[in-house]
């Protein structure tokens, strides 16, 4: 069984996903990971991030670990989860994931993943998983997840908010509902209101 549950930055997918995966007893992946270790790779190489022909070659050591309590991605042996949510990666990742290559890339690493498993993203529903039975989205304002986020982050809200502001319009072509989507507005809800919602409409 697959269950997607996409939504837009900072909506809480990652953390929802974690706790959903938990309460299953199966693994979950964060999809934008990927696209972070794409960015980050890209930036340390000095790479043009509009040019996939110039990322694609920094590739082949790049693995998912799909861990129940926290997703880790590895470049062979150096583990870059850390690096991931920096302001910097946030900049360039919405440049990286508008290649086709690179999101070619990335699907194929998510399809060979064994079922059963959470996947959270973007396109989850509409385009990776398409078939999954069990399709969520979240959004919340940009001003609950820029509040949300400024407790992780050390930039003031307001500027948190006009960054996840960019990138929902940098991401918007591939950050649409499936139609078979249930759509959560996070915003009056818990952490926990979120997962039980989802697990309640599981059951
Ligand atoms: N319903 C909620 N109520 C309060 N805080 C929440 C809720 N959902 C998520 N959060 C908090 O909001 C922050 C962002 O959540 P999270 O990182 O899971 O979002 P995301 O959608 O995966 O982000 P990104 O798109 O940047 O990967 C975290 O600090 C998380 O604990
Ligand atoms: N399925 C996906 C997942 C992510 N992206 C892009 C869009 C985001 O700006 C970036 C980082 O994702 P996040 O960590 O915020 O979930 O990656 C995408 O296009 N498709």
């Amino acid at each position: 069984m697959i269950v997607t549950i996409d939504g837009v930055a900072a909506s809480g997918k990652s953390s929802v996903s974690s706790g959903v995966a938990q309460a299953l007893g199966v693994p979950y992946v964060s999809s934008g990971l990927l696209y972070r270790a794409v960015t980050l790779l890209g930036l340390t190489a000095g790479a043009d991030l509009a040019d996939a022909s110039a990322l694609l070659p920094l590739l082949p050591g790049v693995r998912l670990e799909p861990l129940a309590s926290g997703n880790r991605v590895w470049n062979a042996d150096h583990d870059l989860t850390a690096d991931l949510h920096s302001t910097r990666v946030d900049g360039g990742v919405s440049t990286v994931a508008a290649l086709p290559e690179i999101r070619e890339w990335v699907d194929a690493q998510l399809r060979a993943l064994p079922d059963p498993l959470v996947a959270e993203g973007r396109d989850m529903g509409t385009n990776v998983f398409p078939h999954a039975p069990h399709k969520f989205y979240l959004t919340a304002s940009p001003r609950v997840r820029a509040e949300r986020r400024a407790k992780e982050r050390p930039e003031d809200i307001p500027a948190i908010e006009a960054a996840l502001t960019e990138r929902d319009r940098l991401d918007t072509t591939q950050s649409a509902p499936a139609p078979d989507a249930r759509v959560i507005d996070t915003g009056p809800l818990t952490l926990q209101g979120v997962i039980d919602t989802i697990l309640a409409d599981l059951r």
